[in-house]
């Protein structure tokens, strides 16, 4: 679905990313993990338009991705939940739903979509008029998934969603991501949790000062191996 080809990246005069390819199928969880600084963040901007690309490409399903405002890519069935949550903490959970599905071809299903959401996340139904600032870590992250899938995207792009959350929120949350998965959505996954994200991934990247230095099928991934990666400079 996703074709990341040959990809150089950055910020200005600074290059972070360095002939990167990855290639993320239909109905699979893509992950990508990597020590802080190594250049994830950097690639998912560089998939949502937010950092211009220097060279290689990006399609999804084949047509050009880069090049695409930031601001089209619900309308190109593309949506990211940022780093942070990124929530509006002055506006209720249910605001902050209807803001996910704003482009007007998603704003019919809104309700629909809504309904969907509270019935895969009951607390933020519960708490549906309470402003999103008064919510926990946890209950934050999940307003912020939910309010990813508002717009039914074919493709979810999650940046380190356990960062920072309690063991027992983590494991709610890698619960969360199996059910999208069944579901059968398309999903790139950044994370720092490499037990988790292995756990749950079809196919698992591992990125180290902006290049992809190892690309495996999850289930033929050693732990042990991957970390000696991981931490190796
Ligand atoms: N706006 C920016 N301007 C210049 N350099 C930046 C900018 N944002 C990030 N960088 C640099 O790009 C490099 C990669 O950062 P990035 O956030 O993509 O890494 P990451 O793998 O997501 O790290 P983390 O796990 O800590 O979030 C870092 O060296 C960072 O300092």
């Amino acid at each position: 679905m996703l074709e990341i080809a040959n990809v150089r990246a950055g910020y200005g005069a600074i290059n972070i990313l360095w002939d990167l390819s990855i290639s993320v199928p239909t109905g699979q969880l893509t992950t990508i993990i990597g020590p802080n600084g190594a250049g994830k963040t950097t690639l998912l901007r560089a998939i949502m338009g937010l950092v211009p690309l220097s060279q290689g490409s990006i399609r999804l399903n084949g047509q050009p991705l880069d090049g695409s405002s930031t601001w089209h890519m619900l309308e190109r069935g593309v949506a990211m939940i940022p780093e942070g949550r990124m929530i509006f903490k002055d506006m209720t959970i249910e605001e902050n739903l209807m803001l996910g599905a704003f482009p007007k071809a998603h704003r019919a299903a809104s309700q629909a979509n809504c309904d969907k959401a509270y019935a895969m996340f009951p607390r933020l139904h519960e708490r549906r008029t309470q402003l999103a600032g008064t919510l926990s870590g946890g209950e934050a992250q999940m307003l912020a998934m939910a309010r990813g899938l508002m717009s039914d995207p074919k493709l979810l792009i999650i940046d380190e969603p356990s960062l920072g959350l309690a063991p027992v929120v983590v494991n709610e949350l890698f619960e969360i991501l199996a059910r999208l998965k069944e579901e059968g959505r398309t999903i790139v996954l950044v994370e720092q949790n490499t037990h988790k994200a292995v756990g749950v991934a079809d196919q698992v990247y591992l990125m180290q000062s902006g290049k992809v230095v190892l690309s495996q099928p999850a289930a033929e991934v050693s732990l042990e191996a991957l970390h000696e990666l991981y931490f190796a400079r």
